[in-house]
């Protein structure tokens, strides 16, 4: 017969349920060593030497030679890959499985489909820079203090003297590379899916305006796939400066491309369809407001003369709570830590259905639609 046990509230549970409850405490307040794992498996080259292996899966010994490692560090090697291998991001071959029955000293791994994605030049690796940096880390410590803050301070600029993330990545061109590598890894994997499964999306539209498009990434890969869409890349003029040919967009030998500096709060030219990807969750609901007026603008066509157009807005964002997400904990997890991350840089926000559907009326906006889920994110249509 189990004892039982007082959970310090008076409450009776047995001691496993204590203990296990402990452990949660403690995974919980570990979850950034897992983090800072996997930190240190990209910059040691991990992913790439097990990929690079003509054996596959590849054994301890073998990745720890193709790195390479002190010989020192091999078994803190295997201490190192078990996390991240529960975590998902490698398998560990079963020894019985390799020898046939027979003991086998050593772990042999393979990548998963979340390890390919930490690939040098690959999706992921950016963004665990970006994310994992000393100057990122800083603003989380400020997050309890922050609750004591006025409504428009963010903890973003109590740990960086007052300045804003954009700032900031100005002062660090570092930080700005890893920045603008993270949207064009992630532009890539979102381009793949939405010309391939999304394509409805783009029938009966002539004209497509990538608000926010950073370095082109979407809109090449909008052009490629749609030759007869004139898309056109729309950013802050030192953004599109010269960068969409040369750097991440790879744009240069694409005809219906074009490229405009500006500013999305002020006007955004005219287009049958305005696309909104990832843009509207870095602002509060006023900042949100200014632009979707802008974008309602720029596809309602001349209302004056009645040339009304079937124009839209295409916003890629996520819908917190949505129903191809409740239930699924990856899913979940992912939208409640992009909310942290957005109040915490930008005072912005991922919102759910009933404050999406809040701003586009507000904005003027007759209906819109949740076309599809695209994992934690969500494509939606307004129309004006
Ligand atoms: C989070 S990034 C998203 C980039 C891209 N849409 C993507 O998903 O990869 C936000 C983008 O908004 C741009 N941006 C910020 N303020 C802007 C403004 N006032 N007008 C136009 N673009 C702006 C930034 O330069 C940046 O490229
Ligand atoms: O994936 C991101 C990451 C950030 C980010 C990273 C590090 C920081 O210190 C702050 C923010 O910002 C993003 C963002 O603004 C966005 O619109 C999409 C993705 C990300």
């Amino acid at each position: 017969m189990s004892q039982q046990h007082d959970d310090l509230l008076g409450n009776i549970i047995s001691g496993n349920k204590l203990l296990e409850a402990q452990a949660r405490a403690w995974n919980y307040s570990f979850n950034y060593i897992v983090s800072m794992a996997l930190k240190c498996a990209v910059e040691l080259g991990v992913p790439d030497a097990i990929s690079k292996s003509p054996e596959q899966p590849i054994s301890l010994s073998n990745l720890a030679a193709a790195i390479p490692l002190h010989p020192s560090k091999n078994d803190a090697l295997r201490r190192l890959m078990r996390p991240l291998a529960h975590a998902g991001f490698f398998t560990t071959t079963s020894a019985a499985f390799l020898a046939g029955g027979e003991e086998e000293a050593e772990d042999h791994y393979s990548l998963t489909t979340a390890g390919k994605l930490l690939l040098r030049g690959g999706p992921q690796s950016p963004f665990i820079e970006l994310f994992l940096d000393a100057s990122t880390m800083t603003s989380w410590g400020m997050l309890s203090a922050w609750f004591h803050y006025s409504a428009d301070a963010v903890p973003f600029k109590a740990g960086h003297d007052g300045a804003s993330f954009w700032e900031c990545m100005e002062k660090d061109p570092a930080q700005k590379k890893a920045f603008y590598e993270t949207m064009v890894g992630d532009s890539k994997l979102v381009a793949g899916v939405l010309v391939s499964e999304c394509k409805e999306v783009f029938e009966g539209v002539e004209s497509l305006v990538d608000v926010g498009g950073g370095t082109g990434t979407m809109a090449v890969a909008i052009a490629r796939a749609f030759p007869k869409v004139n898309c056109t890349v729309f950013d802050l003029p030192h953004v599109v400066a010269g960068v969409m040919k040369e750097e991440g967009g790879g744009g240069d030998d694409v005809e219906n491309l074009h490229v405009v500096g500006g500013s999305m709060f002020e006007k955004i030219p005219p287009a049958d369809a305005v696309l909104l990807k990832w843009i509207l969750h870095d602002w509060d609901d006023e900042r949100c407001l200014k632009i979707l007026k802008c974008c309602r603008e720029a596809v309602a066509g001349d209302e004056k003369k009645k040339k009304k157009k079937n124009g839209k807005v295409i916003v890629i964002d996520m819908v917190v709570g949505n129903e191809d997400v409740v239930g699924n904990k990856e899913l979940c997890q992912a939208q409640f830590c992009y909310d942290l991350l957005m109040f915490a840089t930008f005072n912005g926000k991922e919102r759910d259905e009933k404050e999406w559907r809040s701003l586009f009326m507000a904005a003027g906006f007759s209906g819109y639609k949740i076309i599809r889920s695209l994992g934690p994110r969500s494509l939606m249509e307004a129309y004006p």
